[in-house]
């Protein structure tokens, strides 16, 4: 029972995913004494069913996040756990799979309204009994709940986006990750590593105050709540959208060309500039985009795409700016200070 309190008081510690992961797997790892547990994530690209490890622990050994880069490998169809597949389908919260050598997995996937975007793995050598079983039910309740309150407080309230807040830690994780690993972000802007990087938008609506204005807050509201939406269908599931206060968004792009990340902002621009607004009819965005360099800092980076969307907004609106394009054509002079750059 101390074991078991002591695991509660860990993992409601945590103000952070990754933590929350790690001490939810070593509690069910100690307590169902099994012989690995592991926690995914369920993602639905384009109709079909995937599973990205996050984290894992094996007997013996620490617990540990599963490392991997954004865009390539990691991810498996659903398909190698169809048992799963099929618990999804059921609304159902166990899938059971008995190995050829009497070996148990267990899959858990965790229900947040009707969505299971996470789901806890546990393998043991023999079946679990009947107590067991339950104390795992109860760690896993207590995580759905606890990863229910982190959700909450990264999201923004009117869209549901995720928040500024956690943009600014995302984005410091990801220059740190990028850092310590051989991830595809730009060592330095003259000199690319791979024609594949991570991309930074900031978006802003064009003249939302005369849509205040004109049709009053409750419709403002209403657009903004309609942006968001055109953001998370326009993007791909591995790209990060946020709403980064009043009429202003952010998007990370991962891994993509400069051709393609033109190309799904474009995408993006165009089927906002399309879509008619009840009442409001028509509106656009003004977008300014920029390759993230691990050398940068966020200030610097978020200060590049800033100045596109400045030259987007002072040059016409409803349109994407490329901040280095600017430069190297001189339509954007920077200067070189102590340690990055900055603009006049
Ligand atoms: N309805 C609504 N309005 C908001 C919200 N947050 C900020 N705003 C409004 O957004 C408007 C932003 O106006 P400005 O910064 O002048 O920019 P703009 O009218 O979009 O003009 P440009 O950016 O130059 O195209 C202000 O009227 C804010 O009150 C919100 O959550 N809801």
């Amino acid at each position: 029972m101390d074991s078991l309190l002591k695991h509660m008081v860990d993992m409601t510690g945590h103000r952070d995913h990754t933590m929350l992961d790690i001490s939810v797997i070593s509690a069910v790892q100690e307590l169902a004494g099994a012989a690995q547990t592991r926690v995914f994530s369920i993602a639905t690209v384009r109709g079909q069913q995937f599973i990205r490890s996050r984290a894992i622990i094996n007997s013996g050994s620490p617990a540990r996040m599963e490392a991997h880069s954004d865009h390539h490998g990691a991810s498996a169809p659903i398909l190698v756990c169809s048992e799963l597949k099929a618990c999804l389908a059921r609304h159902d919260t166990l899938a059971e799979r008995i190995g050829a050598d009497g070996a148990r997995t267990l899959w858990l996937p965790i229900w947040i309204g009707d969505k299971a975007d996470t789901c806890l793995e546990i393998v043991h050598p023999i079946p679990f009994s009947s107590d067991t079983l339950h104390v795992i039910k109860g760690i896993v309740s207590v995580y759905r709940n606890f990863q229910n309150l982190l959700d909450y407080s990264e999201r923004d309230s009117l869209t549901g986006l995720l928040n500024r807040k956690t943009f600014d830690d995302q984005l410091a994780k990801m220059l740190q990750a990028a850092s310590h690993a051989d991830m595809p972000l730009a060592q330095e802007r003259r000199h690319p590593v791979s024609t594949e990087k991570q991309w930074l938008a900031v978006i802003d609506v064009d003249h939302f105050k005369l849509v205040n204005d004109k049709f009053g807050h409750l419709y403002g509201d209403e657009v903004l709540i309609l942006i968001a939406n055109l953001l998370q269908s326009s993007f791909r599931a591995q790209d990060r959208v946020f709403r980064f206060g009043g009429e202003e968004f952010v998007v990370l792009l991962r891994s993509t060309s400069l051709d393609n990340a033109r190309r799904i902002i474009e995408r993006f621009r165009s089927n906002v500039a399309k879509y008619d607004f009840p009442q409001v009819g028509n509106v656009t965005v003004s977008v300014g985009f920029v390759s993230i360099c691990v050398s940068d800092a966020p200030v610097a980076i978020l200060g590049h795409a800033d100045q596109a969307l400045y030259y987007a907004k002072s040059h016409g609106r409803n349109q994407t700016c490329h901040y280095d394009e600017l430069v190297s054509s001189g339509l954007l002079a920077t200067v070189a200070s102590n340690d990055t750059a900055e603009f006049f």
